[in-house]
């Protein structure tokens, strides 16, 4: 409820906790943990993800990233936007597995409404989405690149993409695999799924998962000349081919939102995936020490 409040006021006051300003000509706003700049070609925004160390994506992370993304909407100047992380290395640790442990029903709920809520608008967005991933991708930060009409990622072995979810002893949705197997084909998508694949930057580009990949440095400036050659495109036929396109999985959630919330509610309750989850945060630690 709080945060639905204070969702609305950040879209329509605007001001007030999202701020905007003029920098040299391009235009920004900045929630916490989101930033958004209008900088190269006209009409693109770049979208950055600032909520150290990981980009975890919180619920408040996945509430400021959804009012940016509908006030880019809402700006009809806005045609393309790049989504890219400001964490050195890391793209998207996916969802904040604290949210996802030792909290109440209502609260698992409440996030997975959420969720739920930012990949409808990402996946179903008018804007061209061009994803520059410069780092680590895992479950839901590989969600956000497999939204985007484009996935860039940087030539470093040392980051990884995919749905992995497998591994934390939890089961990826289905609208997560019926992305991933839009994108990457059944019998890939099958496989990576149960086995939790993340995938080097080589692999992701030969089974599918990302379009291109460049020397980490030539991450943005590429993402940029993508966008403009996207841009080139009339929107209305563009925007009706996404739709044609996207539809049916965007639908099949949108008519079983309620029931995947429950879903979802119930399996991330259960004690034996609350452990799966605790000895994989414990994993995580240990890794540090
Ligand atoms: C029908 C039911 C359906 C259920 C489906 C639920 C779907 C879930 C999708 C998801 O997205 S689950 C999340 C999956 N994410 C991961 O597996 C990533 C885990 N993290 C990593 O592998 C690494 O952290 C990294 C991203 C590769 C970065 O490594 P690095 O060495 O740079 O940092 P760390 O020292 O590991 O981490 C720093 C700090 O951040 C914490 N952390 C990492 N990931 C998450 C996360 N996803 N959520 C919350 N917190 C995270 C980590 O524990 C460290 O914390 P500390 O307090 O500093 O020890």
């Amino acid at each position: 409820m709080a945060l639905a409040a204070a969702r609305r006021l950040l879209l329509h006051a605007g001001s007030r906790l999202g701020r905007r300003e003029a920098v040299d000509g391009a235009r920004r706003f900045a929630n916490k943990r989101v930033l958004v700049e209008t900088e190269g070609p006209a009409g693109v925004a770049v979208m950055k993800l600032r909520n150290p160390p990981v980009n975890s994506l919180s619920l408040e992370c996945l509430t400021e990233f959804t009012i940016s993304l509908e006030k880019l909407e809402n700006d009809k100047s806005i045609r393309g936007v790049i989504l890219t992380s400001e964490c050195p290395g890391i793209f998207s640790a996916g969802l904040d597995l604290l949210e996802m442990y030792g909290r109440n029903p209502a609260h698992y709920a409440e996030y997975w409404k959420n969720v739920q809520e930012l990949w409808l608008r990402l996946y179903t967005s008018n804007m061209i989405l061009v994803s520059a991933i410069n780092g680590a991708s895992p479950a839901g930060g590989c969600l956000l690149a497999l939204c985007c009409d484009y996935r860039v990622m940087a030539d470093n072995p040392k980051y990884t993409i995919g749905l992995n979810e497998s591994l934390l002893g939890i089961v990826a949705p289905f609208w997560f695999k019926d992305m991933y197997v839009n994108t990457i084909g059944h019998r890939e998508a099958e496989r990576a799924l149960q086995l939790g694949t993340l995938f080097s930057p080589a692999e992701a580009l030969k089974v599918g998962v990302v379009d291109e990949v460049v020397p980490e440095d030539q991450v943005h400036s590429k993402a940029r000349s993508v966008m403009t050659k996207w841009l080139a495109i009339p929107d209305h036929s563009r925007q009706l081919t996404k739709n044609m396109m996207r539809k049916a999985t965007a639908d099949s959630l949108i008519k079983q939102r309620e029931a995947d919330i429950q879903n979802f509610t119930s399996f991330i309750s259960k004690d034996s995936i609350q452990k799966s989850l605790h000895m994989y945060l414990e994993k995580l630690k240990q890794k540090k020490g």
